[in-house]
Order: C-alpha cells, then sequence, then structure tokens
C-alpha cells in the first residue's frame, strides 16, 4: 500500500503473519506511534484494530483491521480521525505525558521485498479519511489522488505524436501556469523504440531532471522532470504531473559546522512537518545564523543533510534553491520606491525576461493582497512603519512562491504591536489562505528572532545553546513547561541560564527530558564540497541592466531633495573657480611674464571636479548593500549592476560638469586649443574625465566600506591627495617617487590635459620664483600628442578602476559554498572517521554532543541502513507520492 506522505519512508511499516495473528512492524525512520507514543512492533489477534500513525504523532493515520480468516474480505471500516495535515495548525506535543519508547535495540533491517508481505485479503490496512485500498490501477496511487492534501495537484497528459511541449503560454501541449517557466520551456520526445529524452528550450530558469539541469537528456519511468514549481513523472505514454504545493516536510539531520578547527552547529537534527511555522531562538553567538546558512543552503553544513521533501538539498541545492525565499534581517528595498515599485522591479529581476508585464503586475498585485499591503502600495517604503515594510520584503519574497520561507530577524526594531503584527502574518503565510485563496497553499516558514514575546504564535521552537546545541525543540507551550517559565515574557531568564550553562549539558538534559524525540539512526556524513552552480539569472545581462538602470533612475527621482542637491552642486561648486580674480584670462601674458591666475584657477577647477565625482558615487554602492547581497542570491549580474550605476552616474556627473565649467570659465578660456578647436570643449573634457574617473574611485571606495558614515574620511583624504599629486600646487613631475606616485591619480593627467591646452609650462607658473628653475612639465606640453596621451592614461586608470571595483564587489557578495574547504574537511573526518560514521567520545558524537542524535547511538562504522544512502528515498517509484519522493 502506497501512502502519500513526505513523514511516511518508502518502506514503513512491515504486516507479517505471526504465530498469533500479524505483526505490525516499523520499518522506518520515523517510526510508528500508537497513542501518542512510538512504538516498535504491534501485535494484532484475529478481530483486533489497531489505529497508527506514521511518522509522528501528527503523521497520516493507518486504521489496521485483522478480520478473523474465514470472514468474508470487506473494507475495513473508515477511519474518523483525518490525516493530522488537516487538523488545524497547532501541532500536539509529541509524546508529551510519556516519555517516547525506545526503538529496538537492533536497528531496523532494509524491508525484504516481495514474500515477507502475503497478498491476503485477511488483513485490511487503510489510510484514515481515505477510501479503502483495491482501486489501485496502474502505477496512480488512489491514496495519493484522494490525499486532501493535492487534489488539484496532479493532471495526467497523454503524450500524442511522440513529443509533447511544456511552457508557460497556452499554445503549449501541457500549459505550466508558473512564472518561473518560460513561455516555450521544454520539449518531451517519446521515442518509438522506447524510451524518452527532454529537450530543453532555452529556458531561463531550466528544466531540470532528477535536481541537475539539463539541456538535453534521456528520461526513464522513474526520472523526475522539473520545471519551476511543477513536477513531471513518465507514466508509459502518458506524463503525470505535480505541482510542489509548499506541503512538504522539511527535515535536518545531524548538521555541523566548523569553522577551522571551531564546531559552531553540533549534530542538529529536527523535523518539520508541512505548512509550520518555527521559531528559532537563543542567545548571542548562540549559532542562529550558522543554522540559517546551513538550512538555507547559503553556507552548506560540513556534515549532516538538510531534505526539503525528502531530497537533498545541498545536492539538488540548483533546483531547490528556487523553492527558498529568504528576507534577510535589513530590508532589501529602496526607501524612495513605492511598494509597488519596489515590487514590480523586484518580479522584473525574478521572472524569466519573457513574462509580459501584466503577468507581473497581476503577480505583484496578488502578494500586495496576500500581505495585507493593498492601502500603502502606492506608498513610498520610507514611509511605511516597521511592520509594513518587513510585509514588504516578504511579498519580494513571495513572489515566486517559494515553498520555504527563511526570515532572519524580521521583528527587530519593531514595537511590541509591529512584533505581533509580523508574527501574526508569519503564521499565516505558513498556513495558508485555504482552498479558493489566492494563497491557499501555505509554505513552511523558519523565523530567527530575537524577539521571544509572541513564539507562542510558532508551531515549533528551536532553543539554541551557545555552541550550536539543541536546548529545546518542540511546541511553545512545551518549552514554557520545560523551562519553568509561565510566559514567553520570562524567557530572557532561559538565555541567562543558556549562556552560564555548556550547550553540551543543555543538549543532554533536552536528550534526557520526555520532549526528546529520538529521530532516525542517522550517521552525520562528511559531504564534500559543494559543486559550483551557474547563476540563477532570469534575463540577459542587457535586459537587467535596462531594469536596474530604469530603477536607478527612478529611485533617484523619487528623492526631490537629493535631485535639488546634485543639481545645486555644480552651481555651488563652479562658483569658487570663478571667484578666483584672473582679468588677464588664463593664457601668456601680453607683457611675456607667467600668468600665476591660470594654474590657480586649473588646479581648484580639477580639484572641485575630483571632489564631486566622487562624492557622487561614494555612498552609492554601500547604502545598497543588503539589497545588492539579497539580489545577487537570485541572480543579479554583476555588470549589469555595476553598468546601472555607471550609466546613471556618468550621466549626472557629466551634466554637472557642463554647469560646472561653464559657470568656471566662460569668459576665460585658455587662448588656443590643441586638438579640437576649442580651447572651452578641451578643457571640459578633461574635467569631465577627472570627475568621472574619480566616481570611479568613490565606487570603489563603496565596494570596501562595510557603512556609509565612513566613506566621508575617504572622500576627503583622496580629494585632498588628488590635489597634492595634480601638480598644480607642487612639482611632481620631477625626482624618483612623487612622480610615479602622481600617476596614479586621475588628477594628475586631467590637470596635466588642461594644462596642456592652457601652455601652463609657459603661461601658469605660480610665482616668479619658478621661472627658469622649476623643470618643464613633460606632461603639460602644448601638443596634440600631450593632451591625448593625457586624457588617455586618464581614461585608462578608470578602466583599472573599474576592474578594481568589480572585483572588490564580490567580497560583499553572500558567500555560498564552503570557505577553508581542506581544514574543515580535514577535522570532519578526524571527528567522524574516514566512513563518515561518529566515533564515540568525539566531539561529533550523537551521545555526547548535541540533542537530535539517538543518545545510545550504534558504535562507528554499524550502521547497518541509511536514509542517507543513495537512491534511498529519491526518485520516487511512479505514483509513489504526492509530488516525487516523500520522507524515509
Ligand atoms: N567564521 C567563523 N570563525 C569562527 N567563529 C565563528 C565564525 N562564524 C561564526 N563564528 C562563531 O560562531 C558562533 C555562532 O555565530 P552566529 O553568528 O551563528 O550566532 P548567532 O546566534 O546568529 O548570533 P547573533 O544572535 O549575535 O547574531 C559565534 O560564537 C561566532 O563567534
Amino acid at each position: 500500500m502506497a501512502i502519500s506522505d513526505s513523514k511516511v519512508s518508502r518502506q514503513h511499516v512491515l504486516l507479517a503473519p505471526s504465530a498469533s495473528g500479524w505483526r505490525v512492524v516499523d520499518q522506518s525512520a520515523n517510526g510508528i506511534w500508537q497513542d501518542g507514543r512510538r512504538i516498535t512492533e504491534v501485535e494484532l489477534r484475529a478481530g483486533e484494530v489497531a489505529r497508527i500513525r506514521l511518522g509522528g504523532v501528527d503523521g497520516p493515520e493507518v486504521v489496521i483491521t485483522a478480520v478473523p480468516a474465514d470472514a468474508p474480505a470487506t473494507p475495513a471500516p473508515r477511519a474518523v480521525t483525518p490525516p493530522a495535515r488537516a487538523t488545524p495548525a497547532r501541532a500536539p506535543r509529541p509524546a508529551a505525558a510519556t516519555p517516547p519508547a525506545p526503538r529496538a535495540a537492533q536497528p531496523p533491517q532494509p524491508a525484504q521485498p516481495g514474500p515477507q508481505i502475503p497478498p491476503t485479503p485477511q488483513l485490511l490496512p487503510v489510510l484514515a479519511g481515505q477510501p479503502a485500498p483495491g482501486a489501485r490501477t496502474g502505477t496512480i496511487d488512489p491514496a495519493t489522488t484522494a490525499n486532501p492534501s493535492v487534489p488539484a495537484a496532479r493532471k495526467v497528459h497523454p503524450i500524442s505524436g511522440g513529443r509533447i511541449r511544456l511552457g508557460r503560454s497556452r499554445d503549449n501541449d501541457v500549459s505550466v501556469p508558473d512564472l518561473l517557466a518560460s513561455r516555450h520551456h521544454a520539449d518531451l520526445f517519446l521515442h518509438p523504440g522506447g524510451g524518452a529524452e527532454v529537450v530543453d528550450l532555452e529556458s531561463a530558469n531550466g528544466t531540470f531532471v532528477n535536481g541537475q539541469r539539463v539541456q538535453r537528456a534521456p528520461v526513464g519511468q522513474r526520472d523526475v522532470i522539473a520545471i519551476g514549481h511543477h513536477l513531471y513523472q513518465l507514466d508509459g505514454a502518458t506524463l503525470v504531473e505535480y505541482r510542489d504545493s509548499g506541503d512538504v516536510a522539511f527535515e535536518a539531520t545531524s548538521l555541523n559546522v566548523w569553522a577551522g578547527t571551531k564546531q559552531l552547529m553540533h549534530d542538529m537534527t529536527f523535523r518539520l512537518p508541512a505548512r509550520s511555522l518555527l521559531g528559532v531562538v537563543g542567545p548571542s553567538g548562540a549559532g542562529k545564523s550558522t543554522l540559517l546558512n546551513a538550512l538555507t543552503g547559503f553556507r552548506p553544513a560540513d556534515a549532516g543533510t538538510v531534505r526539503y521533501a525528502g531530497r537533498d538539498l545541498y545536492d539538488e541545492y540548483d533546483e531547490l534553491r528556487r523553492r527558498i525565499g529568504y528576507v534577510p534581517q535589513a530590508d532589501p528595498l529602496h526607501a524612495q520606491l513605492t511598494v509597488r515599485q519596489a515590487l514590480e522591479y523586484g518580479a522584473e529581476l525574478r521572472f524569466p525576461a519573457d513574462t509580459t508585464k501584466d503577468e507581473r503586475r497581476s503577480r505583484v498585485q496578488e502578494v500586495i493582497g496576500e500581505l495585507g499591503l493593498t492601502q500603502h502600495a502606492d506608498t513610498p517604503v520610507s514611509r511605511l512603519s516597521g511592520g509594513q515594510k518587513k510585509r514588504t520584503s516578504v511579498a519580494l519574497e513571495l513572489l515566486t512562491r517559494p515553498s520555504l520561507l527563511f526570515l532572519d530577524e524580521p521583528t527587530s526594531g519593531l514595537d511590541p504591536a509591529n512584533d505581533q503584527a509580523v508574527m501574526d502574518t508569519l503564521r499565516t503565510l505558513a498556513k495558508g489562505g485555504g482552498a479558493g485563496s489566492a494563497d491557499e497553499q501555505g509554505r513552511t516558514c523558519i523565523v530567527v528572532t530575537h524577539s521571544v514575546l509572541f513564539l507562542d504564535r510558532c508551531d515549533y521552537v528551536l532553543v539554541l545553546s551557545p555552541g550550536g546545541f539543541i536546548a529545546y525543540f518542540g511546541p511553545p507551550d512545551g518549552a514554557l513547561t520545560y523551562f519553568g517559565k509561565r510566559d514567553f515574557k520570562d524567557f530572557v531568564d532561559v538565555f541567562r541560564e543558556l549562556e552560564a550553562t555548556p550547550g553540551e549539558q543543555m543538549a543532554a538534559r533536552f536528550r534526557d527530558s520526555e520532549y526528546y524525540v529520538p529521530s532516525a539512526m542517522v550517521a552525520p556524513s562528511v559531504r564534500t564540497a559543494p559543486p559550483a552552480l551557474p547563476s540563477i539569472r532570469q534575463q540577459s545581462v542587457p535586459k537587467q541592466l535596462s531594469t536596474l538602470t530604469r530603477r536607478y533612475l527612478k529611485v533617484i527621482l523619487a528623492d526631490k531633495s537629493y535631485l535639488r542637491l546634485i543639481a545645486a552642486f555644480p552651481v555651488f561648486l563652479g562658483i569658487i573657480p570663478r571667484v578666483i580674480p584672473a582679468p588677464n584670462g588664463l593664457g601668456v601674458l601680453a607683457n611675456g611674464r607667467p600668468n600665476g591666475d591660470a594654474t590657480k584657477v586649473l588646479v581648484v577647477l580639477i580639484l572641485c571636479a575630483c571632489f564631486m565625482g566622487m562624492a557622487n558615487s561614494v555612498r552609492e554602492i554601500v547604502k545598497e548593500r543588503d539589497i545588492y547581497r539579497r539580489e545577487r542570491t537570485i541572480g543579479l549580474s554583476r555588470p549589469a549592476y555595476l553598468g546601472s550605476k555607471i550609466i546613471i552616474l556618468t550621466g549626472i556627473t557629466t551634466l554637472q560638469c557642463i554647469i560646472f565649467t561653464l559657470i568656471g570659465l566662460v569668459g576665460r578660456t585658455p587662448e588656443e586649443a590643441v586638438v579640437i578647436g576649442s580651447p572651452l570643449l578641451e578643457c571640459l573634457i578633461a574635467i569631465v574625465i577627472a570627475a568621472l574617473v574619480s566616481m570611479m574611485i568613490g565606487l570603489l571606495v563603496s565596494t570596501l566600506v562595510d557603512n556609509a558614515d565612513k566613506t566621508m574620511p575617504f572622500l576627503v583624504l583622496i580629494t585632498m591627495a588628488q590635489l597634492v599629486l595634480s601638480g598644480g600646487l607642487i612639482t611632481v613631475s620631477d625626482g624618483v617617487g612623487l612622480q610615479q606616485v602622481s600617476w596614479l591619480a586621475p588628477a594628475r593627467w586631467a590637470f596635466a590635459a588642461l594644462a596642456s591646452t592652457d601652455d601652463l609650462n609657459n603661461a601658469g607658473k605660480l610665482g616668479d620664483e619658478r621661472i627658469g628653475t622649476a623643470p618643464r612639465d613633460t606632461l603639460w606640453n602644448h601638443t596634440a600628442g600631450t593632451w591625448a596621451l593625457d586624457i588617455a592614461v586618464a581614461l585608462a586608470l578608470g578602466v583599472i578602476l573599474l576592474y578594481l571595483t568589480s572585483v572588490t564587489l564580490r567580497r560583499i557578495e553572500p558567500k555560498v559554498g564552503r570557505p577553508a574547504a581542506a581544514g574543515v574537511a580535514a577535522s570532519a573526518v578526524a571527528a567522524y572517521g574516514p566512513a563518515g560514521a561518529p566515533a564515540p567520545g568525539t566531539p561529533g558524537h550523537g551521545a555526547p554532543a548535541g540533542a537530535g542524535y539517538p543518545p545510545a547511538g550504534p558504535p562507528s562504522g554499524a550502521i547497518p541502513w541509511s536514509p542517507q544512502q543513495p537512491g534511498a528515498q529519491y526518485p520516487p517509484a511512479p505514483g509513489q507520492g504526492s509530488w516525487g519522493p516523500s520522507g524515509r
């Protein structure tokens, strides 16, 4: 009997004849449960009925009736208890009243197929709330089709003509109603001689076979093809479609994380049923961020597994990462945009390029409604309350309908009313709006929080102890009882206790408590470094460049005070060189005397240009660091991002330079141009280049600092350095040292170009004292070649700075992968032994270390069965589950 539920193992229960009747034997990882207790075996005599739940106290209930051998085979009576996921959201307390029964002394053996299960009509198991068995046809499991959690999630498409095309638009044979699917996404060919092949049609989000992205791949009857949230399996000459409705379990098993030799996380094991809200709390430094990184796959654990619907998240990350939504602590929103604008740009970046504006708008409208933001849709983000801002950040993530939503400190900085509102929203999101609502599915939400006041909104609470140990995992009311508190307000004392007590001790205490439910016998396996994955980018780089440029422009135009400032800036800066008196212009004086005013005016012009360019850009990346980090994980292109900054800032800076140069120079330009024919234009070009290259310095600085306030000292320091190195204030053209350093300053080259136009070698000595004694600066020669060289080198500096900025931008990107792989792997292997099984007594061993691991674990290497064995869970047999693999 196949039972479609993520809690149910591939081989869960064995029904075998015994001397007195029938034995119901647990074969599973998550156990069988009767009356709230975990049991290993039940004996049934003729006429007896056993009601067991599979995989947990809230798992699907199976009623097994041992009918007397001479009785006719009639369907068993319908059980009255529906599967637990159909019951109200609050999960029951696992084994609260009585400690869970110990597991059998011997670890479970793999089920022997076939002969052990006699096909007898006398034993009638029935999934509670489901039709009786017997109607099974082909590979389609009637229990699955009748399962209330997947009613519309399963369709069968005949493959006629040997080819079937899948995609978002209606002209496909199989229409995939998912914005993550491209219009024409993939073709599936059924070969006449047998066998099938899937071909990706250059889709934005890719076609996956068994979790791996493919261009063209053979597909067997057991393989799972994934397109967006939709999954397909071949069943003869039909294609069976499942939809990831979010109704899938999530589990972490024996997660261990090291940083060098320091272990940050110890045997973290817990399991969440579908549509749960988990609150992760713990004192500062307990390992909450480490856990979040491990669960999201941003920084995978060094040992252990994270499973989503039974699938290994790390192994199939390329596909499964698209189901993860992550809301960082800092809202990744541009404050100047309205909620709708922020979401529309977010949708443009997140959905394939071939989605239409209407499709995106309608999805944006849906999430605005789901998050209760309708009244605020046209309000700028800067005017939203903290809670509304957080809901907007969540809405941004919900655009792609993630089935797992992680939130990092969503309530930090919020007052209690907003805190409560956000937690209520998360609870609603986890449960979904129910059938018929826009958000009918729900999803699993994991929220890391410092705020404990509204933890009762969660289904489960995970309390971490410093060192990454589990101090408690279970329902929230159980947490209060376990820690002896009446109210979550008193939980601050719990944190103090956790800080004062070694993590190992807290974990051991929890393991000995009635709240501890031993989980699977799983040896933590040391993982190899994950392979580098291709970007999740949805659109081409030029398309992203266009989106980002428009968004940046809108952000700037929406900020009126900033606009006024950038308009006034060149006017005021232009006045500075203007007020320097130069009654005789900037050229050589009529009497042949040097013109000291020329140097002063030109130096001030260059200084102001450098200052203006750098001031324009120096905060522009650092101030939206959080947005950049988040958007990189959803496929933002670095060149597109940098390109959008450069396009807009170049436009602004150039306009400013034109105004500023005209104010500073009109009426007193150098006498004779060297290249272009217009001295004013030559000066303008040199000034614009000085400003633009300085703008690039500003962008570089902006990637290097972690806080916008820190940019100011750099702005002052670098502008002053440029003044000195320009060569207009002191001689930098002779000697060794200063001369070479000056070559690194854009002001040096831009000023040299101005000096070349104005022939400052002859016209502009600052005073009589330099005449005849100061060396001529060869970069100032009044020749076309010198001017062109000065401009070319300044431009080359700009290109180098652009490259450096692009490199340093990587520093602020989220790290996905394993830093220090060698050291980590070495220590992991030392702790676990080469086979990956923990050696008793080592820090990684279940008994002394973390909770969640059976206290009396098997000796090293003595684990005969592990669900992590390849192929143990995935891919599923056709017709076995709701959508692909479920449970062990
Ligand atoms: N790369 C690293 N190298 C060494 N120790 C680290 C590293 N990263 C984190 N840690 C340590 O691991 C522990 C857990 O850090 P983590 O940031 O996960 O805690 P947290 O519970 O999120 O803290 P907070 O609530 O203050 O954000 C801390 O003691 C931290 O100093």
